[in-house]
């Protein structure tokens, strides 16, 4: 680094090149389910809160992920992670929030989309969001931000990184759609996928199902209600 008024870690950034591939069959299946009902089977550890579809309607992004963990307001390890994206990567990017600055654009990530990059989730903003949504690349954050990040430090690439709350490790499952982004571990894919395979339970349609599920509701929170003192009282 030139002379500069900033610090200079001890720490060297990192890449992994070689994260091994998941099979494409889980990527085929995954994306045959929402992130809800995935989501009932991997609990709240590993659904994202904060991460919203960039524009909607949005189709369903699934893919393994590809890491950045940029320096604050700088994206050019953002450029790293996208220089070796592969057919079936997820760029997720922690940004740490902050939403300032936007962390990709449409024109870089050309590159990385002609190779089959599926997606975009960022702890952060993104600009040139309309022109992600004309070509249908599905793109997920805090908002939109106009303006341009510094390049200057390489951050590290293919590291474990923080995104919505969930901890994301290089290679594991990525699914993103008009309701969330939540992430399967790729040590557990075959596992979560046993569970969520089974289908939600049916959503009844016949009236006295309804009403016998209505009943069931009811007499929950009644129970609950009771068990905790609860005072009832006219208005
Ligand atoms: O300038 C940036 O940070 C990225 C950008 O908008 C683009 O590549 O189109
Ligand atoms: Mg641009």
């Amino acid at each position: 680094m030139d002379a500069s008024f900033e610090h200079v870690s001890a720490i060297p950034p990192r890449i992994v090149r070689d994260v091994p591939r998941l099979d494409p069959v889980w990527l085929a299946r995954f994306a045959g389910v929402s992130s809800c009902d995935i989501a009932d089977h991997i609990g709240r550890l590993y659904t994202m809160e904060g991460i919203e579809p960039l524009y909607r309607p949005i189709g369903r992004v699934v893919g393994q992920a590809l890491t950045a963990k940029p320096w604050p307001g700088d994206g050019l390890a953002v450029h790293g992670a996208a220089s070796i994206a592969q057919d079936g990567d997820v760029l997720v990017v922690d940004a740490r929030g902050y939403t300032g600055v936007t962390g990709a654009g449409f024109k870089m990530l050309a590159g990385p989309r002609a190779r089959g990059l599926r997606g975009f989730v960022i702890d952060g903003a993104l600009r040139d969001v309309d022109d992600f949504q004309e070509v249908g690349f599905g793109v997920f954050g805090r908002g939109r931000a106009a303006h341009s990040s510094t390049k200057r430090r390489p951050g590290e690439v293919n590291v474990p990184v923080a995104c919505g709350g969930v901890i994301v490790e290089p290679g594991d499952l990525v699914v993103a759609d008009g309701e969330g982004v939540v992430v399967v571990p790729r040590a557990h894919v075959a596992a979560v996928w046993d569970r969520v395979a089974a289908g939600p339970p049916p959503i009844p349609t016949d009236p006295s199902q309804i009403e016998a599920a209505d009943r069931k509701r009811r007499a929950n929170y009644e129970r609950a209600f009771t068990a905790e003192g609860g005072l009832s009282r006219s208005h």
